[in-house]
């Protein structure tokens, strides 16, 4: 079956530094995949090179087998690639059904209208009320974002990234920051996703990784270290001393 994503030989230096050491991924459609790895790791910088934010020095990229190595950002997405970002970047003044209408509204092409024609697209309203039930955001959807609980604005990031549609979902730690009794549900929603979503997750909490992922790559110095199951990840002695060891600190 034809890889979801997939790197070949990706390398990305940074002057002296390799961030990225002759990385080769292969990641079935489907599939929920975690990138772990100790800080510094390359993890983030893996990211910006398949979402296009960084060229990288040599290698490749396929989406669903399509080389998407030299494609401009937004064609990646338009392609069915989309990410969120450790930062959080939403419209504050916005409410979610504003911010999720915007999103569906510039993917179909018709951003611009939105303002005008706010609340009068059937079509874009109940896509937009899916997406905020899967989110658990219906009782919020006319707050302002600046009032939502940290939680339910990351969740928010996440609906917005899945408005554009995407058949990858590239999410670098998208529960960073969230108190710990809401980073499960943040994490549990992003796994039941529909199956024609393949998620790559970056987190660094051990227990949310091994509660989301079927497959685990492990990153070190910018190389991959090891892939597997979570059972063999988990009883890799090497990866313990690499990054669980690390994290228990
Ligand atoms: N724009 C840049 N210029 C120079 N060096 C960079 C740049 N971006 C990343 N690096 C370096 O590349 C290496 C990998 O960084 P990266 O942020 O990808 O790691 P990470 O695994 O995501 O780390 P963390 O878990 O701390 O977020 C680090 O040594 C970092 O300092």
């Amino acid at each position: 079956m034809t890889p979801a994503l997939e790197t070949r030989n990706l390398v990305r230096r940074f002057g002296g530094l390799v961030a990225t050491n002759d990385v080769s991924l292969s990641i079935a459609p489907g599939t929920r995949h975690a990138l772990i790895g100790p800080n510094g790791a390359g993890k983030t910088t893996l990211i910006n090179l398949v979402t296009g934010v960084l060229v990288p020095s040599s290698g490749s990229i396929r989406l669903e087998g399509t080389d998407i190595t030299r494609l401009a950002q937004h064609k990646r997405v338009a392609r069915g690639l989309a990410r969120t970002f450790q930062i959080n970047q939403l419209f504050n003044d916005l409410t979610p059904l504003e911010t999720i209408g915007l999103a569906i509204s510039e993917y179909q092409g018709t951003g611009g209208e939105w303002w005008r024609l706010t609340g009068s697209k059937q079509a874009v309203l109940d896509e937009a009320a899916d997406l905020l039930e899967t989110f658990k955001l219906a009782d919020v959807m006319y707050a302002r974002t600046m009032t939502l609980p940290y939680g339910k604005r990351r969740l928010l990031e996440i609906a917005t990234a899945l408005a554009c549609r995407p058949r990858v979902l590239l999410l670098d730690e998208p529960a960073a920051g969230v108190p710990e009794g809401e980073r499960h549900e943040i994490i549990d929603i992003v796994a039941s996703l529909p199956r024609e979503v393949t998620v790559v997750l970056i987190e660094h909490d051990m227990d949310l990784v091994f509660r989301f992922a079927e497959r685990i790559t492990v990153l070190v110095q910018g190389a991959v270290f090891t892939e597997g199951t979570v059972e063999e990840i988990q009883a890799d002695p090497r990866v313990r001393e690499v990054y669980l060891g690390e994290a228990s600190e």
